[in-house]
Order: structure tokens, then sequence, then C-alpha cells
């Protein structure tokens, strides 16, 4: 037997084991032109998964709103099948980012958020931390799975907490600009301060992706804490408005996001060169910029709840959280 007959059939005996598989056959001549053919198993292109039929006229959910009205899905458990999207995406290979800022005391949440992610965010993809912070000796060691990167980007620390969370828009865009631009395929830009509980997957990815703020998923728009005064670049007059997106999670493709973080620096350094600071900081310029430019994907507050919240019932499964803390110890 010679050896391209001896790695077929081990991989005959390999594949046997394996279910979703395309038998085939390999034609081969031996010696005296005699053909035999030789099965052998292919991976199958097109896996076939059993799951239930979706049914047109009885959605999955009746509670709760799952599109926008520019037919953007919103992503609420119960809506899809993890099986589906994985075997559409996990082929692409894709690399996920995330970035983080840890600066001043709030380097006590980089253990709790990245312990938790290795538990929850996007298993079985490729993922790089980049926690941006002004201290990288107290970045504890977090022990990664495979395939999983953990980088520190050094930065400064400005003065008030204001600035701090207003600056990540322009020091995620210088980043992606200079590195990551060339590291992953899509960014989340994530709050410290959280921890994920549930599973965070495929079905969160999506060319810019936003999510509806936990505090005014159940709100008139008149309620939205949107900056009102028409001199900010944030200013969204009355009457107008979709949803009120959180500032502690937004992504997408990562020129998509490179774009966008562009856009919120411009209009939040217009406001500084004007003497005034939008009510939530990049929040609300990132509120204004979303209605112009609408998100794409949009999580549910699932995907940005708040630990000090009850569970509402439309609230199936809470997914990444706000942990309690101390505002005038944290910050001060
Ligand atoms: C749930 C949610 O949507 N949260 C938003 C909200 O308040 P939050 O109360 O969630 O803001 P926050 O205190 O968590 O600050 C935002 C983030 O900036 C970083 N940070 C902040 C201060 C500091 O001293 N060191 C430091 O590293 C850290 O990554 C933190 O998670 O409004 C902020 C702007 O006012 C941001 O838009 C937050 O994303
Ligand atoms: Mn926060």
């Amino acid at each position: 037997m010679n050896t391209l007959d001896r790695t077929l059939i081990s991989k005959v005996s390999f594949n046997i084991t394996c279910l979703k598989r395309f038998l085939c056959y390999h034609r081969i001549t031996v010696g005296n032109r005699k053909v035999h053919y030789l099965p052998y198993y292919l991976p199958c292109p097109q896996i076939l998964l059993f799951y239930q039929q979706p049914r047109v006229l009885a959605p999955k959910r009746q509670d709760v709103l799952t599109v926008t009205p520019w037919l953007a899905p919103i992503i609420w458990e119960g809506t899809f099948n993890s099986e589906i999207l994985d075997s559409a995406y996990r082929p692409l290979n894709l690399t996920i980012g995330v970035t983080a800022f840890a600066i001043g005391k709030y380097t006590r949440f980089v253990g709790g958020f990245l312990e938790s992610a290795e538990k929850h965010f996007m298993k079985g993809y490729w993922v790089n931390y980049y926690i941006f912070t002004d201290n990288p000796e107290t970045i504890p060691d977090v022990q990664l799975q495979p395939g999983r990167r953990f980088v520190i980007v050094p930065i400064k620390k400005y003065s008030s907490w204001q600035e701090i969370s207003m600056r990540r828009m322009e020091a995620i865009n210088k980043h992606i600009a200079e590195t990551s631009h060339q590291e992953v395929d899509y960014l989340f830009c994530l709050d410290i301060d959280m921890v994920f509980y549930n599973a965070w997957g495929p079905e969160t990815l999506g060319d810019t992706v936003a999510a509806i703020h936990p505090g005014y998923f159940n709100v008139p728009r008149s309620q939205f804490p949107y900056e009102r005064r028409s001199s900010s670049a944030a200013y969204i007059p009355d009457g107008e408005g979709d949803f009120y997106y959180g500032g502690a999670v937004f992504g997408g493709l990562v020129r998509k996001v490179y774009e966008f973080t562009k856009t919120c620096h411009m209009t939040i350094l217009a406001d500084k060169a004007n003497g005034i600071m939008a009510a939530w900081q990049e929040e609300s310029h990132l509120n204004r910029h979303f209605l112009s430019h609408k998100p794409s994907k949009v999580l549910s507050p699932e995907y940005l709840w708040d630990d000090r919240k009850p569970k509402p019932p439309e609230i199936h499964l809470i997914r990444f959280s706000t942990v309690d803390k101390n505002y005038n110890e944290i910050r001060g």
C-alpha cells in the first residue's frame, strides 16, 4: 500500500466518527491499472443542522420590539439560534477586538471584567482585549483561553472623570488607525465597571452596533436625557429620537468604529471650543450620531444591564451588566 492510500485510509477512520461530513470516493489506480474506489469524507460546506422551523405567523417574542423602523434587528433572547449563527460565522475565522479603559481607581474592575469575558464573550472566536490604562503595573494577570490575547495600551490620565470618559473616543480612534485595524475584524468598545453573566456571541456582530440603555427602554423619548441645548453639537430637539443608547457598549466593523469614533471626537472638540460639555459627555454625542447614522444592529438591554435594577419580565437573560459601585469614592 502506498503512502497516499495510507493517508486516505486514516482519513476514513477519522471521519467515520464525524457525522456532519460528506461521503466521497477517491478513484485510485494501483500497479496493474486496476481502478479502486476508496471512500473518504470531506467537511460538509453546509453542515446540516436540525432545529425548529421558524414560523412566519408565530413570532418568538411578542412582548418586545425585535426590529427597528429602519429594519435593523434588535437582539433579544429567544429570537436567534446560536448554532445557526456559529455555523455561519465560525468558518470566517474572525478576530473580535474589545477596548476597555481602566484609569485611576477603575483598574480594580479589570479582573472581574476579564475573567467573566473569558467565560462568556465570543467563545470559540479569536479575541483581542485592548486594556487602556495609566497604570499598567496594577493590571492583574488573567489566564486566557487559547486564541485569546491581552494587550495593554498605556494612556495618560485626564484630571476629571468626564474628560476620561469622553477622551475614550479619541484614544480608540487613534488606536484603530495605528494598530487594531490590522488586527481585528470587529471591535466592541465597552465600559470596564461591568461583568458578563451569560453568553455574548456572534448575534452581536454587525456593521454598526449600539445598545439600548437599561434606564430608558420603557420611557417616551421626551424623557430621554439627550443634550437639549441647541448650542451643543450633540443637540437633539424635542420630538426626535429613536432609542436612548448607552455609552458603555458600541461596536461594529473596525472601519465603521473608526469613522464613528472620529465623528464623536470631532463633535466633542467642537463643543469644547464653544465652552460647552454635553449632558452625558460622549454618550450624548453617540446618541446624536446614531440618530442620523442609524445602527445596523441594536442590542437589547440584555447586553447593557445594571446590577442595581430589578429584572423586569421582558429581560430573560442578563448578559453584561454594570456592577454596583460607590461613585463618590471611585471618582474622587
Ligand atoms: C451604562 C452606561 O451607558 N454608562 C455610561 C455613563 O456612565 P457610567 O456611570 O457608566 O460611567 P463610568 O464611571 O463607568 O465611566 C465610563 C468608563 O470610563 C472609564 N473610566 C472612567 C472614569 C475613571 O476615573 N476611570 C476610568 O477608567 C471606565 O472604563 C468606565 O467604565 O455615562 C458615561 C458618560 O458620562 C459613559 O457614557 C458611560 O459609558
Ligand atoms: Mn460604567
